[in-house]
């Protein structure tokens, strides 16, 4: 069974879409170094995990400078998960686990993946992403799935699957990595920043038929029951 997060929520509109989706995990950004729409302040972030319904797992992406101010975040905004881009080595991420509540995910570039089983056993899963230059994502870009599905069938922590996925590739993004989850930003949206509902509703629909087919035994290849477009 594969789980989706959709990340980059920024109201409380789009976040009622994601759960009526039947998305697993939504994910809220606040305070990173970079330009993009997905981000809110630390105090909206805060209000939006308040505002999700119990059974819809909440994150916390960040990029923080430091050890003091990941824990200083996930205090403040209470998410269920806490999901850390930058370079934390093993122990600060030790440190960052112990000081939380929430679970740790970090992500690591999928250019990567030795950093992958380097973090591993400091976190609770493992985001393989696409990542620029600064270790942020929501690049939209893809990467080498063949790389990452190495990395998924040999790491013991779990691994999520990122970069450029859209409803019309997750089905076979997940064929080809079977990853523990898939999580995606700009490929659902309608404009920077705002999901577009129907493109949510197919990210989905089309992530959990291809692992329900995984789970059949018919991840074989053979074409597919029609998928959902948006
Ligand atoms: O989405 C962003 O703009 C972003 C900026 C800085 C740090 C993290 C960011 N996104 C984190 C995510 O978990 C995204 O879902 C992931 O990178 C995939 O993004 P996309 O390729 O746009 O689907």
């Amino acid at each position: 069974m594969v789980r989706v997060k959709i990340c980059g929520v920024t109201n409380e509109s789009d976040l009622r879409a994601v759960d009526t989706a039947g998305a697993d995990a939504v994910g809220v950004i606040a305070d990173v170094p970079v330009d993009t729409p997905r981000e809110v302040s630390l105090d909206e972030a805060r209000d939006l995990v308040g505002a999700a319904p119990p059974f819809l797992t909440t994150t916390l992406v960040t990029m923080p400078d430091t050890v003091a101010d990941a824990v200083d975040a996930a205090v403040r905004v209470e998410p269920d998960v806490l999901q850390l881009h930058g370079d934390f080595d093993p122990e600060e991420l030790d440190a960052i686990r112990t000081d939380v509540a929430a679970d740790l995910v970090a992500v690591v570039d999928a250019a990567d993946p030795e950093r992958a089983r380097t973090v591993a056993p400091a976190v609770d899963a493992v985001l393989v992403d696409s990542v620029d230059e600064s270790g942020a994502g929501g690049t939209g870009e893809t990467h080498d799935w063949a790389a990452t599905a190495e990395v998924a069938a040999t790491l013991d922590a779990p691994v999520i699957l990122a970069g450029g996925l859209s409803p019309e590739n997750v089905a076979e993004a997940v064929d080809a990595v079977d990853p523990y989850a898939v999580d995606v930003a700009s490929g659902v949206e309608r404009a920077g920043g705002r999901k577009d509902p129907d493109a949510v509703r197919a990210f989905v629909a089309n992530a959990l038929g291809a692992g329900a087919e995984r789970e059949d035994g018919n991840g074989d290849g053979q074409p597919r029951a029609e998928g959902v477009s948006p």
